[in-house]
């Protein structure tokens, strides 16, 4: 079953009219990851905003997005608004954007969820407490009393996936989670994305340049280049028997990218 369908999806900016998005179909299916990569600029994050109808004023989209039989592109705004964060969740690259920097995160996390449930102060706390110590964030309510910048960005994404398992939504959209973090932190991260997938069976849409990353977290693969998809397939095939050319070019530079590591790892043991 499809948990999402992406229907011809343009995407331009009215004032240019540069075409961003040319004509973009593809599928999330139940419980499944699937992986958007390629270059920098190739419309993966617009492609992510378009789902959610949250591109910047000036940028226009048309083509279906429908999401559990329902078409996200004939809601109104209130009614789309509704299914942001209940329904389909976003944990961004940068934790700092997500957080209003002049209130203290705890707030965010509330107002989210009254809104959406119309739990009581206790309730939220109770729950947000409870999801916190799951991501190994200690000391919880401490931490919900701290402005965004008291956070590093590692702690920053734990408190997004907290808030996104007591939401529990259909389809979580990560875009590029662990871009702004320390290999340390971004192996915590993608353990706790794999973690919430398990836990709440959510569908994924995940946005990374880490080719092992997508390898280890994706089903399937879509690869993007200037706007357009140019491969896709499960992750296995993607990798293995590339198809386009550009796709080859990425697989491959992963590939020298894991040598030179090994290698450096091999000089590193030597000394
Ligand atoms: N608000 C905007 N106005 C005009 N053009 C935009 C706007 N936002 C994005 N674009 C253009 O859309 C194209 C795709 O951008 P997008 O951010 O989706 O790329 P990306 O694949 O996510 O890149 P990255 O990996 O660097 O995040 C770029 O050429 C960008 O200049």
């Amino acid at each position: 079953m499809n948990m999402l369908e992406v229907r011809h999806l343009k995407v331009w900016d009215q004032k240019s009219h540069n075409v961003i998005i040319h004509n973009s179909s593809f599928q999330l299916k139940a419980g499944q990851c699937l992986a958007i990569v390629g270059e920098s600029g190739s419309g993966k994050s617009v492609t992510c905003r378009s789902l959610m109808r949250l591109n910047k004023p000036g940028i226009q989209q048309s083509g279906e997005i429908v999401f559990k039989g329902e078409y996200l592109n004939q809601l109104s705004d209130k009614e789309m608004r509704k299914r942001r964060g209940r329904n389909i969740g976003m944990i961004l690259q940068n934790g700092m954007r997500a957080f209003d920097p002049s209130s203290v995160v705890g707030v965010h996390c509330k107002e989210t969820l009254r809104e959406h449930f119309g739990w009581s102060k206790s309730e939220i706390e109770e729950k947000m407490t409870k999801a916190m110590e799951r991501v190994l964030l200690k000391h919880p309510m401490e931490l919900l009393n701290k402005y965004p910048y008291q956070l590093s960005g590692g702690m920053l994404q734990r408190l997004m996936i907290a808030l996104a398992l007591v939401l529990s939504p259909d389809i979580i959209i990560a875009d590029e989670p662990t871009t702004a973090l320390d290999t340390i932190s971004q192996f915590e991260v993608v353990e706790q994305l794999m973690g919430l997938r398990e836990s709440t069976g959510c569908s994924m849409l995940f946005v990374s340049h880490d080719l092992g990353v997508v390898q280890k977290i994706a089903d399937e693969v879509l690869v993007m280049r200037h706007g357009e998809i140019v491969e896709s397939g499960t992750t296995q095939a993607v990798f293995s028997e590339a198809q386009h050319p550009y796709t080859r070019y990425l697989v491959s530079t992963r590939r020298e990218l894991g040598a030179n590591f090994n290698m450096m790892m091999q000089e590193d043991n030597m000394c």
